[in-house]
């Protein structure tokens, strides 16, 4: 029986992970943890998630829920994550992490603690996702440069960081495949006299609005033609599943970082 602890235990993704756990063959939820003076914690995280009373209580304390935890599963903020996988790389305990956000600071600091210990790192845990970043290097692959590359998200006006993690690295697989450097040819704002679009520029719009889980378009405009690359998120739930099965995914795997693409087997 692998042993799972959450974090963020209370927020939209953390009940949703709580409920796979749950569901999930072989693994078992070891602890639950929420920021001090979150309104739910001392409650028992089932009955938060709405999955019905699992006794395990929400907890303030890290440490103590990770003493009984093979693998932690964090969505929660960059700066929240970095201290938790110190924590975590302190104590030997393995860590998936879903929170988007990152500065390129931010991820070097998760790629050196995660010499330590095994971690999963993946701004999207889906399936479909992870499928669609494969398409979008075959895509690049048959079209060539012929085509301007526009990413267009859309996500719940909840949503802290922009544009979504899942943008940036389907901008980054795009740019990759075409040679270029995503940081350098990524354009996130147009206004006023912008002049031509460069053939280089890789634009990145946003949306935000309502209760939209997350949806990413990326697409190829030619002359004379259009290809359109859509995902769309129905639930939470399949991000969920996705983090469950890279937390089972890590048992047996020595330190180092990897992501959905390692976990489903798809590089
Ligand atoms: N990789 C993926 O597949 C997905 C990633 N995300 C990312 O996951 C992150 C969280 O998203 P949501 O659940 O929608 O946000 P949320 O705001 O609903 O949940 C975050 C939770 O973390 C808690 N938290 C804050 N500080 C904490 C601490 N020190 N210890 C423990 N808990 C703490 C908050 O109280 C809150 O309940 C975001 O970065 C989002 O972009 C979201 C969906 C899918
Ligand atoms: O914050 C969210 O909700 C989501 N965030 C992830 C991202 O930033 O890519 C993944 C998903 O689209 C939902």
């Amino acid at each position: 029986m692998i042993k799972i602890a959450v974090t963020g235990a209370a927020g939209r993704m953390g009940g949703r992970i709580i409920t796979a756990i749950k569901e999930a063959e072989g693994l078992e939820l070891a602890g639950a943890a929420e920021r001090p003076g979150h309104a739910m914690v001392g409650q028992d995280a089932g009955l938060v998630a709405g999955c019905g009373p699992l006794g395990v209580n929400i907890s303030d304390d890290l440490e103590q829920v990770l003493s009984g935890a093979d693998v932690l599963i964090d969505f929660t903020f960059p700066e929240v994550t970095l201290k938790n996988l110190e924590i975590c790389a302190r104590l030997g305990c393995k860590m998936v992490i879903g929170s988007t956000g990152f500065t390129p600071d931010q991820r070097e600091g998760v790629a050196r603690l995660a010499r330590k210990i095994p971690v999963v790192l993946a701004p999207n845990m889906s399936v479909g996702v992870n499928a669609c970043f494969k398409l979008l290097k075959e895509a690049v692959q048959i079209l060539g440069d012929g085509f301007d590359v526009e990413i267009v998200e859309l996500h719940h006006n909840k949503k802290k960081d922009a544009p979504s993690g899942t943008a940036v690295r389907m901008g980054e697989v795009v740019a990759d495949a075409l040679g270029r450097d995503y940081n350098e040819c990524a354009v996130f704002h147009r206004e006023g006299m912008t002049g031509e679009r460069t053939h280089e520029e890789i634009g990145m719009q946003t949306v935000r609005g309502g209760d939209i889980v997350g949806e990413h378009t990326v697409y190829f405009i030619g002359m004379g033609e259009r290809i359109e690359i859509t995902h769309r998120a129905m639930s939470r739930d399949m991000f969920a599943r996705g983090s469950v099965r890279a937390a089972h995914w890590l048992d047996g795997k020595t330190p180092g970082l990897y992501d959905m693409q390692d976990v489903l087997g798809l590089k």
